[in-house]
């Protein structure tokens, strides 16, 4: 693995606006290394995404944050403060929503809700605004069990928001949803981040992390692979540009042999041609059977993500036609 792509912050310079902040931490199964001297800042007010393949460490290194587990070496300050041992100051400024949120499962989702809000000392309010906010006001009187798996995950991110939190840790959150309350929710999300909250978000959908982080790092194996933003990541990225057209009209070989076109594939009924150099293989495109129903696409988050985890390419080389250098 290459050294981690740049960081916004250098390792050990503490940002006075941060709300996190991890220096060389470690921690170790047994004989597995699975947070392996990880150092990052979340600056107050950041939407901060945590990104990585299954196992890569996410879940450790969010439960240190959260005061979950403890740090084999290294330090990990939030707010200012060290979340281990169980911190009781810092729990009402912290909101935390997990794959495994408990429930109160013979309640309404209303009285779940204000159950939750009255042990942080909350109001009946803020549940039912919270409620609607996550789009659960239609089943508010539907007893917890009763709900979709959808609809439960929506009600432990409101469990999770419903005290106001200055800083949110969300474990992928949209994991269970149907696309339209996804997207509701990213609204949801970019209306707390408007009003300063601080969110630390764990996420298998790159779209996700590139329409909503500021910042993201890609964990592997435990180690920090990137840190930077979305934006700056895919700028940085070598991945080439994808010129998408109909099979139908061009064979594999044709297409492979145009200049510039360094890879040909087939995918969902479209012929892919990567190339670094778009514009030459449009043209030539152009010249030899038009434009029309051609598609460019250029990199993306997932390339980048995909490039840094070795993951690129590994089930498609039974429809690859790759070109001789
Ligand atoms: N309590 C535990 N005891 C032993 N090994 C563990 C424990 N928790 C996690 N691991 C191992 O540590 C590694 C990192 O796990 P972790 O859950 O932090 O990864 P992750 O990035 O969150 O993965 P995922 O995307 O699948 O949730 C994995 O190999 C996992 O099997």
């Amino acid at each position: 693995m290459s050294e981690a792509r740049s960081t916004a912050f250098a390792p050990h310079e503490e940002a006075a606006d941060a709300a996190i902040v991890i220096e060389e931490v470690r921690k170790r199964y047994g004989d597995h290394q699975a947070v392996d001297g990880v150092s990052l800042q979340v600056r107050r007010g950041e939407f901060f995404g945590l990104l990585g393949p299954n196992g890569a460490g996410k879940t450790t290194l969010v439960e240190m944050m959260e005061g979950l587990r403890r740090a084999d070496s290294g330090t990990v300050t939030v707010l200012g403060q060290s979340p281990w041992p169980r911190n009781v100051a810092l729990l009402p400024r912290l909101g935390v929503q997990t794959q495994t949120s408990a429930f109160f499962v013979r309640q309404t989702a209303r009285e779940h809700l204000r159950t939750v809000a009255a042990l942080y000392g909350a109001g009946r309010d803020d549940a039912d605004r919270t409620l609607a906010d996550v789009g659960l006001d239609g089943q508010r009187d539907v007893m917890v069990e009763n709900l979709s798996g959808g609809q439960r995950q929506r009600l432990a991110i409101a469990s999770a928001l419903v005290h106001g939190p200055e800083l949110i840790f969300l474990d992928e959150p949209t994991a269970a949803l149907d696309p339209q309350a996804r997207r509701d929710l990213w609204d949801v999300l970019r209306e707390l981040k408007s009003a300063g909250r601080t969110i630390v978000y764990t996420t298998h959908h790159l779209d996700e992390a590139e329409a909503l982080c500021d910042r993201v790092a890609i964990l592997v194996a435990g180690s920090v692979a990137a840190l930077d933003s979305p934006h700056h990541l895919v700028s940085a990225a070598a991945a080439p540009t994808r010129v998408l057209l109909p099979v139908e009209r061009l064979s594999r070989e044709e297409a492979a042999a145009m200049a510039g076109v360094d890879r040909v594939t087939v995918q969902g009924g479209s012929l892919v041609l990567e190339t670094a150099t778009s514009g030459k293989v449009l043209q030539a495109l152009d010249a030899l059977t038009g434009l029309d129903g051609v598609q460019t696409r250029t990199a993306t988050l997932e390339d980048v993500y995909l490039e840094l985890t070795g993951a690129r390419h590994g089930d498609q080389h039974d429809h690859d036609t790759e070109r001789q250098a």
